[in-house]
């Protein structure tokens, strides 16, 4: 409608871009999933519905769907012999027909004019705020092992968050322009970047799967998607979501399947533009390794964006003695919420001595308590780890946690079961060595390990914190005495790129605390913010003279 009625040049497309004004956005409502409320019982409608059908997820190019001779399955990790889908999977041709036909898409996604673009992204939101909230919310428990509170928090509403606040985010860049004069006007034209985006996202977050694809896309960028197998049912409906809102076909290709199978070749285009990636630490490493050796390939130097692992601590001064509470329920939500495979799960405990003796039986109990078991039980706190492999390794270091001799002592949990489902007991380790595995290697399960420090040694203690793991995502500290928590915040402060004070160090609002972490976590580039989107724009300075100079001699060069 808009370019039948326009001549879409630069300086009208500056116009559109830079001022429309997008409604302005609010964090999407947690909706409680209380007994008898009707959002509880379209979820249930929705997970029983689910738990019926086995899906035949496709490879996803240019809105085609692709069958491929080569599958994978989703199983519900807490009832692990239940198939809910099967993945197809690409291989290196599925790759190179992404890559064309989103080459050959890019051209009119790119010159479609911002407020169309966000229109999608908006409706979106609003699709997914209603008709695709069950439906995303029932794929994530089933398929991901989350509870109701934690696939709400997570698919529906950091989900619809990324989608409102990234049209607020990137309109706010686009107005940010030069300054001109009466015979010069200068532009900054935000172009996508040469070639597309390559998306991969991880297992454990189905909006971080979302925001991985959505945020290059916003921008204009054409995009390969590659979701994470055991997170296929809930990536498979949000790509439904998408085409639903008016994605054109081409903009973002779904490619399942194996890593290295899908990435090599991605990572050999010529028109790799750049990695939007989250996922652990070693394969972000892996990824770079191999854009460095592609280097003289490319058209262009592709932008690396990831977001990585986390070793993330609560450090507790001896100031925090009334809030003993606030203290252990922080390491507890923070610790074992979705069985402690959260980047940001609190992972590492540092407590003074003089708090321990009460701390101590008061998290043993509260850890006692919390009921683990099948998703779709909403009695239960916790479900299963994501997988065998998961699985497998947890329990290597719950082993070594029992056997480790006078270094380690499990004080809760340690019990772990996969008869039924890839079930781990949450586990609390003691450790007496500061420089331990259980608090420097990221397990991602919910194993905690905790190391009581002398009170007077306080700044020792710190100096572990900052540099006894090579990563730096989130962090709390709990204290009440104001110049410990600046003393904290001063000596932390670049162990965590997302710092809680009396807080858990989970559950980041897109729009209130951008999230990313440095060091080994990351390139820290604030999913969810101003600063990620910028990634994915690469500007041209556009200076038009309505005056030129009609004579090439200087003033000063007068007589
Ligand atoms: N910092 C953050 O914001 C954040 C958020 C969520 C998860 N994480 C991290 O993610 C990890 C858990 O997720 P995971 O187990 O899915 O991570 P992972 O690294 O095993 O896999 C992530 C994705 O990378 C793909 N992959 C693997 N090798 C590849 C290759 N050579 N080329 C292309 N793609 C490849 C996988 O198939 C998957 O889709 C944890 O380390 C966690 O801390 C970080
Ligand atoms: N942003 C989420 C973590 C995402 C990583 O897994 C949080 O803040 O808890």
């Amino acid at each position: 409608m808009l370019r039948a009625l326009l001549p879409l040049t630069p300086q009208v497309l500056r116009v559109i871009n830079a001022y429309v004004r997008v409604p302005p956005p609010q964090n999407e409502p947690i909706l409680a999933h209380a007994p008898g409320s009707p959002e509880r019982a379209s979820l249930q409608a929705a997970l029983e519905r689910m738990a019926s059908e086995r899906i035949d997820i496709p490879i996803l190019i240019g809105g085609k769907h692709v069958r491929s001779h080569k599958t994978d399955t989703v199983r519900m990790p807490h009832r692990h012999s239940h198939v809910l889908a099967t993945v197809n999977e690409a291989d290196a041709s599925h790759v190179q027909q992404a890559i064309q036909v989103a080459l050959e898409a890019k051209d009119e996604w790119a010159r479609m004019p911002f407020a169309e673009r966000a229109a999608i992204f908006l409706r979106a939101a609003e699709l997914l705020a209603t008709k695709y909230r069950p439906l995303l919310n029932a794929s994530t428990m089933l398929g991901q092992s989350k509870t109701a509170h934690q696939a709400e928090i997570d698919a529906a509403c950091e989900a619809i968050d990324f989608l409102r606040y990234n049209v607020h985010f990137a309109q706010q860049i686009l107005s940010e322009q030069p300054v001109s004069s009466a015979q010069t006007w200068n532009m900054l034209d935000y172009r996508p970047l040469d070639g597309f985006v390559f998306a991969v996202a991880p297992f454990n977050f189905t909006s971080i799967a979302m925001n991985l694809s959505v945020a290059p896309a916003l921008m204009g960028n054409v995009v390969l998607f590659k979701p994470s197998t055991t997170a296929a049912l809930s990536n498979w409906y949000m790509m439904e979501l998408l085409r639903e809102a008016g994605l054109p076909d081409g903009v973002i290709n779904m490619l399942p399947g194996d890593g290295p199978t899908v990435g090599n070749p991605a990572l050999a285009s010529p028109h790799l533009g750049g990695i939007h990636f989250t996922g652990s630490t070693p394969t972000f490493q892996g990824m770079w390794r191999t854009v460095g050796e592609n280097i003289a390939r490319y058209k262009q130097y592709p932008r690396l964006v990831g977001e990585t692992g986390g070793k993330d601590f609560i450090f507790a001064h001896a100031s925090a003695a009334d809030d003993l509470d606030a203290l252990a329920t922080a390491i507890v939500r923070g610790g074992y919420e979705y069985q402690g495979q959260k980047c940001s799960a609190a992972s590492r405990v540092y407590v003074p001595e003089s708090l321990w003796p009460r701390l101590k039986p008061r998290l043993q109990e509260m850890i006692a308590e919390l009921r683990m078991g099948d998703i779709t039980d909403f009695r239960n706190f916790m479900g299963a780890v994501i997988d065998e492999k998961s699985f497998k390794r947890t329990s290597s270091y719950i082993e070594m946690a029992k056997h480790g001799g006078s270094e380690a002592a499990i004080l809760a949990g340690g019990e772990t079961d996969r008869s039924e489902g890839w079930f781990v007991r949450p586990t609390l380790v003691q450790v007496t060595n500061p420089r331990h595995r259980i608090l420097q290697e990221e397990i991602f399960a919910p194993v905690v390990g905790l190391y009581v420090y002398p009170d007077a040694q306080f700044e020792e203690a710190l100096r572990e914190c900052d540099e006894c793991a090579t990563y730096a995502l989130t962090g709390a500290v709990f204290a009440r005495d104001r110049k410990a928590i600046s003393r904290m915040m001063h000596a932390l402060r670049h162990t965590a790129g997302n710092f809680y004070i009396n807080d858990k160090p989970t559950g980041a609002v897109v729009g209130q605390q951008p999230f990313g972490g440095s060091r080994a976590s990351g390139t820290n580039d604030k999913a969810g913010s101003l600063l990620n989107l910028v990634r994915w724009t690469s500007p041209r300075t556009i200076k038009e003279n309505f005056v030129p100079p009609t004579r090439v001699p200087y003033p000063y060069m007068g007589e």
